[in-house]
Protein backbone atom coordinates (compact mmCIF):
# COMPACT_ATOMS: atom_id res chain seq x y z
CA UNK A 1 0.00 0.00 0.00
CA UNK A 2 1.10 3.47 -0.99
CA UNK A 3 3.12 5.29 1.99
CA UNK A 4 2.33 9.69 1.99
CA UNK A 5 4.65 11.40 0.76
CA UNK A 6 2.62 14.73 2.39
CA UNK A 7 4.13 17.21 0.27
CA UNK A 8 3.76 19.99 1.98
CA UNK A 9 2.26 23.89 0.38
CA UNK A 10 3.49 25.70 3.06
CA UNK A 11 5.09 29.33 2.03
CA UNK A 12 7.48 29.65 4.80
CA UNK A 13 7.28 33.19 3.76
CA UNK A 14 3.59 33.04 5.57
CA UNK A 15 5.30 32.00 8.93
CA UNK A 16 3.67 28.89 9.56
CA UNK A 17 -0.25 27.09 8.84
CA UNK A 18 0.35 26.37 5.39
CA UNK A 19 -2.44 25.17 3.40
CA UNK A 20 -3.99 27.20 0.64
CA UNK A 21 -5.41 26.60 -2.52
CA UNK A 22 -4.71 23.16 -2.48
CA UNK A 23 -7.27 20.79 -4.25
CA UNK A 24 -9.98 18.66 -2.83
CA UNK A 25 -11.55 15.54 -3.18
CA UNK A 26 -13.43 12.69 -1.94
CA UNK A 27 -11.52 10.41 0.42
CA UNK A 28 -13.27 7.08 1.92
CA UNK A 29 -11.49 6.57 5.39
CA UNK A 30 -11.43 3.26 7.70
CA UNK A 31 -11.34 4.91 11.12
CA UNK A 32 -11.17 1.83 13.29
CA UNK A 33 -11.89 -1.66 13.24
CA UNK A 34 -13.89 -1.83 17.17
CA UNK A 35 -12.47 -5.86 17.88
CA UNK A 36 -9.27 -5.13 16.66
CA UNK A 37 -8.29 -1.25 17.75
CA UNK A 38 -4.59 -1.35 17.09
CA UNK A 39 -4.63 -3.24 13.99
CA UNK A 40 -4.63 0.61 12.33
CA UNK A 41 -6.34 2.57 10.04
CA UNK A 42 -5.99 3.86 6.57
CA UNK A 43 -7.58 6.75 4.23
CA UNK A 44 -8.17 6.01 0.23
CA UNK A 45 -8.40 8.70 -2.36
CA UNK A 46 -11.30 8.21 -4.14
CA UNK A 47 -10.71 10.84 -7.07
CA UNK A 48 -9.93 8.53 -9.63
CA UNK A 49 -12.18 5.53 -8.67
CA UNK A 50 -15.89 4.87 -10.01
CA UNK A 51 -16.59 2.05 -7.41
CA UNK A 52 -15.56 0.69 -4.38
CA UNK A 53 -16.21 -2.99 -3.77
CA UNK A 54 -15.99 -4.11 0.23
CA UNK A 55 -15.63 -7.32 1.53
CA UNK A 56 -14.24 -9.48 3.99
CA UNK A 57 -10.57 -10.37 3.92
CA UNK A 58 -8.03 -12.71 6.20
CA UNK A 59 -6.30 -8.27 6.40
CA UNK A 60 -6.84 -5.14 5.64
CA UNK A 61 -6.15 -4.41 1.72
CA UNK A 62 -6.93 -2.28 -1.02
CA UNK A 63 -6.52 -2.83 -4.54
CA UNK A 64 -6.98 -0.52 -7.58
CA UNK A 65 -7.88 -2.42 -10.99
CA UNK A 66 -9.36 -1.72 -14.53
CA UNK A 67 -12.72 -3.12 -14.91
CA UNK A 68 -14.07 -2.58 -18.08
CA UNK A 69 -14.53 1.17 -18.28
CA UNK A 70 -14.58 1.60 -14.70
CA UNK A 71 -12.14 2.22 -12.35
CA UNK A 72 -12.41 -0.45 -9.28
CA UNK A 73 -10.90 -0.10 -5.95
CA UNK A 74 -11.55 -3.25 -3.98
CA UNK A 75 -10.89 -3.19 -0.11
CA UNK A 76 -10.31 -6.09 2.10
CA UNK A 77 -11.64 -5.91 5.84
CA UNK A 78 -11.33 -8.73 7.97
CA UNK A 79 -13.81 -9.79 10.58
CA UNK A 80 -16.45 -12.96 10.85
CA UNK A 81 -19.66 -10.23 10.79
CA UNK A 82 -18.74 -8.98 7.06
CA UNK A 83 -19.68 -10.55 4.32
CA UNK A 84 -16.98 -11.66 1.35
CA UNK A 85 -19.10 -9.38 -1.05
CA UNK A 86 -20.89 -7.00 1.86
CA UNK A 87 -21.33 -3.79 0.10
CA UNK A 88 -20.49 -1.30 -2.53
CA UNK A 89 -19.83 2.16 -3.22
CA UNK A 90 -20.94 3.52 -6.95
CA UNK A 91 -19.96 7.47 -8.02
CA UNK A 92 -23.34 9.20 -8.84
CA UNK A 93 -22.90 12.52 -10.37
CA UNK A 94 -20.99 14.89 -7.95
CA UNK A 95 -21.46 12.13 -5.02
CA UNK A 96 -21.19 8.57 -3.88
CA UNK A 97 -24.16 5.75 -3.08
CA UNK A 98 -23.39 2.95 -0.91
CA UNK A 99 -25.40 -0.46 -1.68
CA UNK A 100 -25.77 -3.20 0.56
CA UNK A 101 -24.65 -6.70 -1.06
CA UNK A 102 -28.00 -8.49 0.78
CA UNK A 103 -24.92 -8.77 3.61
CA UNK A 104 -25.41 -11.41 6.50
CA UNK A 105 -25.42 -8.70 9.28
CA UNK A 106 -26.14 -5.59 7.02
CA UNK A 107 -24.39 -2.28 6.29
CA UNK A 108 -25.03 0.57 8.08
CA UNK A 109 -25.34 4.66 7.48
CA UNK A 110 -24.99 6.67 10.54
CA UNK A 111 -26.33 3.80 12.98
CA UNK A 112 -28.93 3.35 9.99
CA UNK A 113 -29.29 0.14 8.79
CA UNK A 114 -29.78 0.71 4.64
CA UNK A 115 -30.34 -0.73 1.50
CA UNK A 116 -28.92 1.51 -0.50
CA UNK A 117 -28.60 5.40 0.89
CA UNK A 118 -26.77 8.59 -0.88
CA UNK A 119 -23.85 9.47 1.65
CA UNK A 120 -23.27 12.75 2.99
CA UNK A 121 -19.80 14.60 4.09
CA UNK A 122 -19.41 13.36 7.37
CA UNK A 123 -21.61 10.31 7.36
CA UNK A 124 -20.66 7.44 9.44
CA UNK A 125 -20.66 3.60 7.66
CA UNK A 126 -20.46 0.44 9.76
CA UNK A 127 -19.50 -2.59 7.98
CA UNK A 128 -19.27 -5.55 10.29
CA UNK A 129 -17.11 -4.23 13.57
CA UNK A 130 -15.89 -1.70 11.11
CA UNK A 131 -16.99 2.14 11.33
CA UNK A 132 -15.83 4.36 8.14
CA UNK A 133 -16.25 7.37 7.29
CA UNK A 134 -17.06 8.96 4.07
CA UNK A 135 -15.76 12.64 3.46
CA UNK A 136 -17.17 14.32 0.39
CA UNK A 137 -14.47 16.85 -0.25
CA UNK A 138 -10.80 17.24 2.00
CA UNK A 139 -8.03 19.62 0.81
CA UNK A 140 -5.10 17.41 -0.31
CA UNK A 141 -1.74 18.64 -1.63
CA UNK A 142 0.20 18.03 -4.56
CA UNK A 143 2.47 14.79 -4.23
CA UNK A 144 0.01 13.28 -1.29
CA UNK A 145 -0.34 9.92 -1.98
CA UNK A 146 -4.56 9.38 -2.06
CA UNK A 147 -3.88 6.54 -0.31
CA UNK A 148 -2.34 6.00 3.48
CA UNK A 149 -2.29 2.87 5.75
CA UNK A 150 -0.89 3.51 9.00
CA UNK A 151 -0.14 -0.27 9.43
CA UNK A 152 2.54 0.59 6.70
CA UNK A 153 4.10 3.51 7.88
CA UNK A 154 5.08 5.21 11.57
CA UNK A 155 5.41 8.67 11.89
CA UNK A 156 8.62 10.39 12.26
CA UNK A 157 7.54 11.92 16.26
CA UNK A 158 5.03 10.58 18.43
CA UNK A 159 2.08 12.89 17.81
CA UNK A 160 2.45 13.09 14.23
CA UNK A 161 0.53 10.74 12.77
CA UNK A 162 -2.79 11.72 10.62
CA UNK A 163 -4.80 10.34 7.70
CA UNK A 164 -5.49 14.11 7.08
CA UNK A 165 -4.04 14.56 3.92
CA UNK A 166 -4.50 18.44 5.06
CA UNK A 167 -2.87 17.78 8.14
CA UNK A 168 -0.35 15.55 7.20
CA UNK A 169 1.41 18.87 4.76
CA UNK A 170 0.92 21.08 7.68
CA UNK A 171 2.95 18.81 10.17
CA UNK A 172 5.13 17.71 7.32
CA UNK A 173 6.01 21.29 6.97
CA UNK A 174 6.42 21.54 11.25
CA UNK A 175 8.89 18.32 10.63
CA UNK A 176 10.89 20.80 8.40
CA UNK A 177 10.89 23.80 11.01
CA UNK A 178 11.62 21.30 13.73
CA UNK A 179 15.39 20.76 12.49
CA UNK A 180 15.95 24.77 11.79
CA UNK A 181 16.62 27.18 14.83
CA UNK A 182 13.41 28.50 14.59
CA UNK A 183 11.16 29.42 17.89
CA UNK A 184 7.97 27.75 17.50
CA UNK A 185 4.21 28.55 18.55
CA UNK A 186 1.54 25.94 18.99
CA UNK A 187 -1.78 27.24 19.20
CA UNK A 188 -5.07 25.01 19.73
CA UNK A 189 -7.85 24.22 22.05
CA UNK A 190 -6.83 22.76 25.72
CA UNK A 191 -6.14 19.02 25.41
CA UNK A 192 -5.60 18.82 21.39
CA UNK A 193 -1.74 18.09 22.03
CA UNK A 194 0.48 20.93 22.31
CA UNK A 195 2.76 19.60 24.96
CA UNK A 196 2.80 16.52 22.54
CA UNK A 197 3.73 18.25 19.19
CA UNK A 198 6.02 20.48 21.33
CA UNK A 199 8.21 17.54 22.25
CA UNK A 200 8.05 15.82 18.98
CA UNK A 201 9.43 19.58 17.72
CA UNK A 202 12.01 18.92 20.34
CA UNK A 203 12.98 15.07 19.57
CA UNK A 204 13.33 15.80 16.11
CA UNK A 205 15.25 19.19 16.20
CA UNK A 206 18.27 16.62 17.40
CA UNK A 207 19.11 18.83 19.96
CA UNK A 208 21.03 17.22 22.62
CA UNK A 209 19.62 19.07 25.54
CA UNK A 210 16.72 18.30 27.73
CA UNK A 211 13.19 18.89 27.11
CA UNK A 212 12.14 21.58 29.66
CA UNK A 213 8.25 22.76 30.11
CA UNK A 214 7.31 25.25 31.99
CA UNK A 215 3.64 25.87 32.78
CA UNK A 216 3.65 29.91 32.82
CA UNK A 217 -0.02 29.78 34.65
CA UNK A 218 1.16 28.07 37.26
CA UNK A 219 4.28 30.38 38.69
CA UNK A 220 4.13 32.12 41.80
CA UNK A 221 4.60 35.72 40.40
CA UNK A 222 7.52 36.61 43.48
CA UNK A 223 9.48 33.92 42.22
CA UNK A 224 8.83 33.63 38.28
CA UNK A 225 12.32 35.57 38.56
CA UNK A 226 14.32 32.99 40.08
CA UNK A 227 12.18 29.72 38.85
CA UNK A 228 12.64 31.32 35.22
CA UNK A 229 16.76 32.61 35.41
CA UNK A 230 17.90 30.64 38.62
CA UNK A 231 19.64 32.35 41.38
CA UNK A 232 22.19 31.78 44.16
CA UNK A 233 22.45 30.05 46.92
CA UNK A 234 21.70 32.68 49.88
CA UNK A 235 20.24 35.67 47.36
CA UNK A 236 17.21 35.66 49.22
CA UNK A 237 15.44 33.44 52.32
CA UNK A 238 14.48 30.29 50.91
CA UNK A 239 17.81 30.16 48.84
CA UNK A 240 19.02 27.09 50.34
CA UNK A 241 21.81 26.26 47.13
CA UNK A 242 22.49 27.28 43.71
CA UNK A 243 19.52 26.60 41.20
CA UNK A 244 19.90 27.24 37.40
CA UNK A 245 16.49 27.43 36.61
CA UNK A 246 13.99 26.80 33.70
CA UNK A 247 16.17 28.75 31.19
CA UNK A 248 19.51 27.19 31.70
CA UNK A 249 18.19 23.80 32.31
CA UNK A 250 17.02 23.53 28.93
CA UNK A 251 20.50 24.72 27.71
CA UNK A 252 21.14 23.54 24.19
CA UNK A 253 17.76 22.00 24.60
CA UNK A 254 14.16 23.08 24.28
CA UNK A 255 12.78 25.42 26.85
CA UNK A 256 8.63 24.75 26.57
CA UNK A 257 6.44 27.79 27.74
CA UNK A 258 3.06 26.16 27.99
CA UNK A 259 0.24 28.55 28.21
CA UNK A 260 2.47 31.59 27.26
CA UNK A 261 -0.60 33.85 27.52
CA UNK A 262 -0.33 33.96 31.27
CA UNK A 263 3.12 35.23 32.13
CA UNK A 264 2.41 38.21 34.24
CA UNK A 265 4.09 41.67 31.44
CA UNK A 266 7.04 41.83 33.90
CA UNK A 267 8.24 38.27 33.43
CA UNK A 268 7.46 38.91 29.83
CA UNK A 269 9.67 41.66 29.51
CA UNK A 270 12.18 39.95 31.31
CA UNK A 271 11.80 36.65 28.93
CA UNK A 272 11.84 38.70 25.97
CA UNK A 273 15.14 40.00 26.79
CA UNK A 274 17.06 36.35 27.35
CA UNK A 275 15.47 35.66 24.09
CA UNK A 276 17.19 38.76 22.58
CA UNK A 277 20.22 38.65 24.03
CA UNK A 278 21.11 35.02 24.68
CA UNK A 279 21.84 35.51 28.05
CA UNK A 280 20.78 35.50 31.76
CA UNK A 281 21.23 36.88 35.10
CA UNK A 282 20.50 34.07 37.39
CA UNK A 283 19.15 36.08 40.65
CA UNK A 284 21.62 37.24 43.23
CA UNK A 285 24.99 37.08 40.28
CA UNK A 286 25.33 40.52 38.30
CA UNK A 287 27.39 38.81 35.35
CA UNK A 288 24.88 37.20 32.66
CA UNK A 289 25.27 33.65 31.48
CA UNK A 290 25.24 32.84 28.38
CA UNK A 291 22.41 30.28 26.88
CA UNK A 292 21.53 27.75 23.56
CA UNK A 293 17.96 27.94 23.74
CA UNK A 294 15.14 26.76 21.33
CA UNK A 295 11.64 28.07 22.26
CA UNK A 296 8.61 26.02 21.48
CA UNK A 297 5.49 27.73 23.22
CA UNK A 298 1.70 27.64 23.44
CA UNK A 299 -1.30 28.51 24.36
CA UNK A 300 -4.81 28.29 23.40
CA UNK A 301 -5.53 31.84 24.09
CA UNK A 302 -5.94 34.94 21.28
CA UNK A 303 -2.65 36.22 21.78
CA UNK A 304 -3.03 39.04 19.01
CA UNK A 305 -5.80 40.44 20.79
CA UNK A 306 -4.49 40.34 24.32
CA UNK A 307 -1.65 42.16 22.45
CA UNK A 308 -4.05 45.14 21.49
CA UNK A 309 -5.26 44.94 25.03
CA UNK A 310 -1.78 45.39 26.07
CA UNK A 311 -2.02 41.86 28.34
CA UNK A 312 0.47 40.68 25.74
CA UNK A 313 4.03 42.67 24.34
CA UNK A 314 3.69 42.56 20.64
CA UNK A 315 7.63 42.56 20.40
CA UNK A 316 7.52 38.99 22.84
CA UNK A 317 4.93 37.83 20.08
CA UNK A 318 6.99 38.32 17.17
CA UNK A 319 10.11 36.31 19.02
CA UNK A 320 7.93 33.71 19.57
CA UNK A 321 6.09 33.07 16.57
CA UNK A 322 9.23 32.16 13.98
CA UNK A 323 6.48 29.55 13.30
CA UNK A 324 3.11 29.13 13.77
CA UNK A 325 0.81 25.61 13.44
CA UNK A 326 -2.77 25.29 14.74
CA UNK A 327 -4.02 22.05 16.19
CA UNK A 328 -6.94 21.16 15.37
CA UNK A 329 -9.43 20.30 17.85
CA UNK A 330 -10.61 16.68 17.64
CA UNK A 331 -14.24 17.37 16.50
CA UNK A 332 -12.29 18.15 13.53
CA UNK A 333 -10.18 15.35 12.69
CA UNK A 334 -12.71 13.03 14.29
CA UNK A 335 -10.93 10.67 11.02
CA UNK A 336 -8.21 10.12 13.23
CA UNK A 337 -10.34 8.48 16.12
CA UNK A 338 -8.46 5.18 15.15
CA UNK A 339 -5.52 6.13 14.87
CA UNK A 340 -5.27 8.02 18.37
CA UNK A 341 -7.02 5.42 20.12
CA UNK A 342 -4.53 3.01 18.89
CA UNK A 343 -1.23 5.39 20.16
CA UNK A 344 -3.15 5.99 23.26
CA UNK A 345 -3.62 2.24 23.90
CA UNK A 346 -0.32 1.18 23.18
CA UNK A 347 0.84 3.56 26.02
CA UNK A 348 2.29 1.82 29.42
CA UNK A 349 -0.99 2.76 31.54
CA UNK A 350 -2.72 -0.05 29.04
CA UNK A 351 -0.59 -2.88 29.78
CA UNK A 352 -3.63 -4.41 27.85
CA UNK A 353 -4.26 -2.40 25.52
CA UNK A 354 -3.51 -5.08 22.27
CA UNK A 355 -6.53 -6.73 24.29
CA UNK A 356 -8.87 -3.90 24.02
CA UNK A 357 -11.90 -4.47 22.03
CA UNK A 358 -15.24 -1.99 21.63
CA UNK A 359 -18.78 -3.21 20.57
CA UNK A 360 -19.44 -1.49 17.32
CA UNK A 361 -22.50 0.75 19.36
CA UNK A 362 -19.44 1.54 21.42
CA UNK A 363 -17.23 3.02 18.69
CA UNK A 364 -19.94 4.40 16.99
CA UNK A 365 -20.49 6.33 20.32
CA UNK A 366 -17.14 7.19 20.13
CA UNK A 367 -17.34 8.74 16.51
CA UNK A 368 -20.41 10.46 17.40
CA UNK A 369 -18.96 12.77 20.47
CA UNK A 370 -18.00 16.08 20.31
CA UNK A 371 -15.28 15.58 22.30
CA UNK A 372 -15.18 20.15 24.08
CA UNK A 373 -11.64 18.49 25.52
CA UNK A 374 -10.32 16.52 22.73
CA UNK A 375 -7.51 13.66 22.92
CA UNK A 376 -7.48 14.36 26.76
CA UNK A 377 -10.81 13.19 27.02
CA UNK A 378 -10.70 10.67 24.69
CA UNK A 379 -7.38 9.21 27.32
CA UNK A 380 -9.64 9.91 30.36
CA UNK A 381 -12.54 8.21 28.79
CA UNK A 382 -10.31 4.87 27.51
CA UNK A 383 -8.71 4.44 31.11
CA UNK A 384 -12.50 4.60 32.28
CA UNK A 385 -13.99 2.43 30.11
CA UNK A 386 -10.82 0.13 29.95
CA UNK A 387 -11.63 -0.53 33.85
CA UNK A 388 -15.43 -0.19 33.67
CA UNK A 389 -14.97 -3.27 31.12
CA UNK A 390 -12.64 -4.99 33.23
CA UNK A 391 -10.98 -7.16 30.52
CA UNK A 392 -14.19 -7.53 28.45
CA UNK A 393 -15.44 -5.85 25.42
CA UNK A 394 -16.07 -2.00 25.64
CA UNK A 395 -19.26 -1.17 25.32
CA UNK A 396 -22.13 2.13 25.35
CA UNK A 397 -22.17 1.50 28.88
CA UNK A 398 -18.97 1.98 29.80
CA UNK A 399 -18.72 5.30 28.33
CA UNK A 400 -20.18 8.43 29.52
CA UNK A 401 -23.23 9.71 27.76
CA UNK A 402 -21.68 11.69 25.13
CA UNK A 403 -25.25 12.10 23.64
CA UNK A 404 -25.34 14.92 25.91
CA UNK A 405 -21.81 16.27 26.03
CA UNK A 406 -20.40 18.62 29.40
CA UNK A 407 -19.85 22.21 28.33
CA UNK A 408 -16.96 23.02 26.11
CA UNK A 409 -14.21 24.61 28.50
CA UNK A 410 -14.89 28.27 28.46
CA UNK A 411 -13.44 29.90 25.01
CA UNK A 412 -11.22 32.94 25.90
CA UNK A 413 -14.15 35.81 24.76
CA UNK A 414 -12.22 38.24 23.08
CA UNK A 415 -12.62 42.26 23.04
CA UNK A 416 -13.96 42.81 19.93
CA UNK A 417 -11.39 45.56 17.95
CA UNK A 418 -13.55 47.90 17.54
CA UNK A 419 -13.87 48.77 21.24
CA UNK A 420 -10.14 48.37 21.39
CA UNK A 421 -8.30 51.93 21.83
CA UNK A 422 -7.32 53.79 18.63
CA UNK A 423 -3.88 54.30 19.48
CA UNK A 424 -3.12 50.67 20.64
CA UNK A 425 -4.49 49.47 17.13
CA UNK A 426 -2.36 51.41 15.41
CA UNK A 427 0.53 50.62 17.26
CA UNK A 428 -0.57 46.70 16.93
CA UNK A 429 -0.80 47.46 13.43
CA UNK A 430 2.46 48.82 12.72
CA UNK A 431 4.39 46.36 14.51
CA UNK A 432 3.06 43.82 12.42
CA UNK A 433 2.67 45.82 8.91
CA UNK A 434 6.94 46.19 10.33
CA UNK A 435 6.97 42.43 10.99
CA UNK A 436 5.36 41.21 7.53
CA UNK A 437 7.17 43.81 5.55
CA UNK A 438 4.18 45.82 4.73
CA UNK A 439 2.71 42.94 3.42
CA UNK A 440 -1.00 43.59 4.29
CA UNK A 441 -2.41 39.99 3.27
CA UNK A 442 -0.34 38.61 5.94
CA UNK A 443 -0.87 41.35 8.81
CA UNK A 444 -4.85 40.58 8.53
CA UNK A 445 -4.24 36.64 8.53
CA UNK A 446 -2.04 37.24 11.64
CA UNK A 447 -5.00 39.14 12.80
CA UNK A 448 -7.77 36.67 12.03
CA UNK A 449 -9.28 39.62 9.96
CA UNK A 450 -10.22 40.62 6.22
CA UNK A 451 -7.55 42.86 3.95
CA UNK A 452 -9.96 45.55 3.53
CA UNK A 453 -10.62 45.87 7.16
CA UNK A 454 -6.81 46.24 7.61
CA UNK A 455 -6.74 48.82 4.48
CA UNK A 456 -9.84 50.56 6.27
CA UNK A 457 -7.61 50.80 9.32
CA UNK A 458 -4.10 51.51 7.67
CA UNK A 459 -6.10 54.22 5.85
CA UNK A 460 -7.82 55.46 8.96
CA UNK A 461 -4.80 55.89 10.62
CA UNK A 462 -2.55 57.32 7.76
CA UNK A 463 -0.44 54.22 7.42
CA UNK A 464 0.94 53.28 3.80
CA UNK A 465 2.83 49.76 3.88
CA UNK A 466 4.82 50.64 1.28
CA UNK A 467 6.59 52.75 4.13
CA UNK A 468 7.18 49.00 6.09
CA UNK A 469 8.89 46.97 2.73
CA UNK A 470 12.59 46.64 3.24
N1 LIG B 1 -1.25 12.69 18.90
C1 LIG B 1 -1.47 12.15 20.10
N2 LIG B 1 -1.45 10.82 20.26
C2 LIG B 1 -1.71 10.27 21.46
N3 LIG B 1 -1.98 10.97 22.58
C3 LIG B 1 -1.99 12.30 22.48
C4 LIG B 1 -1.75 12.96 21.24
N4 LIG B 1 -1.84 14.29 21.45
C5 LIG B 1 -2.15 14.45 22.74
N5 LIG B 1 -2.23 13.25 23.37
C6 LIG B 1 -2.54 13.03 24.78
O1 LIG B 1 -3.64 13.88 25.12
C7 LIG B 1 -3.43 14.51 26.38
C8 LIG B 1 -3.40 16.02 26.21
O2 LIG B 1 -2.28 16.37 25.39
P1 LIG B 1 -1.41 17.68 25.65
O3 LIG B 1 -1.10 17.83 27.11
O4 LIG B 1 -0.26 17.66 24.71
O5 LIG B 1 -2.47 18.78 25.22
P2 LIG B 1 -2.33 20.36 25.35
O6 LIG B 1 -2.93 20.93 24.13
O7 LIG B 1 -0.90 20.73 25.65
O8 LIG B 1 -3.25 20.65 26.59
P3 LIG B 1 -3.31 22.00 27.51
O9 LIG B 1 -3.66 23.13 26.60
O10 LIG B 1 -4.40 21.70 28.48
O11 LIG B 1 -1.95 22.15 28.13
C9 LIG B 1 -2.14 13.93 26.92
O12 LIG B 1 -2.45 12.80 27.70
C10 LIG B 1 -1.40 13.50 25.68
O13 LIG B 1 -0.48 12.49 25.93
Amino acid sequence: MATDTAASTTDNSTLGDGQRGTPAQPYLFVVLHCDSPLSGSARYGLADVDVVSIGRGAARTATRERDGSLERLVLRLPGNTISSSHAGLARKGEGWVLEDKQSKNGSFVNGQRITRAVLNDGDIIEIGGVLLCYRAALPTSPGAAPDLDTAMTAPPAPGLATLLPGLAAQLAALERIARMPVPVLLLGETGSGKEVLAHAVHTLSGRPGPFVAVNCGGLPTSLLESQFFGHVKGSFTGAARDEPGYVRAADGGTLFLDEVGDLPLLAQAALLRVLQEREVVPVGRTHPVKVDLRVVAATHKPLAEMVIRGEFRGDLLARLSGYRHTLLPLRERREDLGVLIGALLRRPEFPAGDGVRLTTAGGRRLLGHDWPLNIRELAQLLSVAVALADGGVIEPSHLPDTSRPPPRAPAPTPEPIASIEPEALRSHLMALLEKHQGKVSHVARDMGKARMQIHRWMQRFGLNPDDFRG
